[in-house]
């Protein structure tokens, strides 16, 4: 186990590779030796984002697989979709391992992603050898393993609020409902027309229903998780704020169980994993109360009267939902404590 590694951020240019740098900077074990952008090589990182001037000096490097093969051990891919399923055998291929934030290779249909996302799917190796990084569920997949697919920012907030209760068969897979919400970051940093302050402030839309890329994520988990097929209604809303998500889900409860033993149950499942925390006094988690952490907090309310079972999770997305939880993906591959350079409290007020 070594505990030096360089490591390469394609993408540093947006929220995700941003975030990654802020992050890394506290890690005792990693170094950045090289930022990669399509749009601003040669110019420093800090133009690109001053709140890491001083903290982060780095001239951009160009997208050049051998140059960043060159500097680095590890590359993380912080880049739309699309561009990891053409990229990440070609960055294996020159000795490099690799950590995809993208959705490119967390689904394991090649016809799944390109219904979904629209896109030609990356190659039957790629989609094979990536190992889906929900690190409080599949941690023990990630180590030692070259190629990591991160979990999309929904997807997690989700998969932690449920995963226990279907695993348990505490609640019927069929009857889930997830209302999910984000902030606006979680559209990145490029410009459109969705992300525009006249459109985002004093507004609260659905956008993508039925149709959202992280829907067939979180069934493969779930179905995974049941050992049988499970498809779930899921609808995601945008959130006048910056950061933050926000995953409330309804199912119906088998048997009789009531809250303290869910909170029980959660808390067993979750035991010795320090970046969930289950609440216990009825009250449900707020987004601000997890903002610039790795944390993902889940409540619960159990209805006598509908026989149904109410959970509330939240999330960074930046940072649990991407940058975060790839780190810790990270800790988890090389064999170093899970929590390192990841223990920093939320953000509050
Ligand atoms: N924002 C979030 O909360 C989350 C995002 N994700 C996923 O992480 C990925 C990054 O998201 P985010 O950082 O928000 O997105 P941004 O739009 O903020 O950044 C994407 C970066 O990718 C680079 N890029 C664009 N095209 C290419 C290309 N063809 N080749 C290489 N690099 C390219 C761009 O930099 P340049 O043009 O300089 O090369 C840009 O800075 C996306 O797949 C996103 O879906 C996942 C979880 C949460
Ligand atoms: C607010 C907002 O627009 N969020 C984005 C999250 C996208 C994302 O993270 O995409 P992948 O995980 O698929 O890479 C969305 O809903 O599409």
């Amino acid at each position: 186990m070594s505990n030096s590694l360089r490591a390469a951020i394609i993408g540093a240019t947006g929220y995700g590779g941003a975030e990654l740098i802020r992050l890394l900077q506290a890690h005792p074990y990693v170094t950045i030796t090289s930022v990669v952008s399509t749009s601003n090589a040669g110019a420093p990182l800090a133009e690109s984002f001053p709140h890491l001037n001083q903290i982060f000096v780095g001239i951009l490097d160009e997208l050049d697989v051998d140059l960043i093969a060159g500097k680095a051990d590890l590359v993380f891919l912080a880049t739309p979709a699309g561009v990891s399923a053409e990229l990440s055998m070609k960055l294996l291929a020159a000795g490099l391992k690799v950590i995809d934030i993208s959705g490119d290779l967390r689904l394991k249909s090649a016809e799944a992603y390109e219904n979904w996302y629209k896109k030609p799917a990356a190659p039957a190796e790629a989609l094979e050898r990536a190992v889906y990084g929900l690190s409080e569920v599949f941690g023990d997949e990630v180590k030692g393993m070259d190629l990591i697919s991160n979990p999309g920012c929904y997807p997690t907030a989700t998969l932690l609020g449920l995963i226990p209760a279907v695993q348990a068969g505490w609640i019927d897979p069929s009857t889930i409902i997830i209302d999910a919400k984000s902030g606006v970051s979680g559209a990145g940093r490029g410009l459109g027309l969705g992300a525009h302050y006249a459109e985002v402030n004093e507004n609260f839309s659905a956008y993508k229903v039925n149709k959202h890329q992280h829907i067939p994520e979180i069934e493969q988990a779930l179905s995974r998780i049941a050992g049988k097929d499970i498809v779930t209604t899921f609808t995601t809303h945008l959130v006048p704020m910056t950061r933050g998500i926000m995953t409330t889900m309804y199912a119906t409860i088998i048997g009789e169980h009531t809250e303290a033993e869910f909170i029980e149950m959660y808390r067993q499942y979750y035991e010795g994993r320090k970046f969930v925390r289950i609440r216990s006094n009825g009250k449900m988690p707020a987004t601000k109360e997890v903002l610039g952490s790795n944390y993902c907090d889940i409540g619960f309310a159990v209805d006598e009267r509908t026989g149904r079972l109410t959970i509330c999770s939240v999330i960074d997305n930046v940072v649990k939902g991407a940058a975060g939880q790839a780190i810790q993906n990270l800790n988890l591959m090389m064999g170093w404590e899970e929590t390192t350079g990841l223990l920093f409290s939320p953000v509050y007020p």
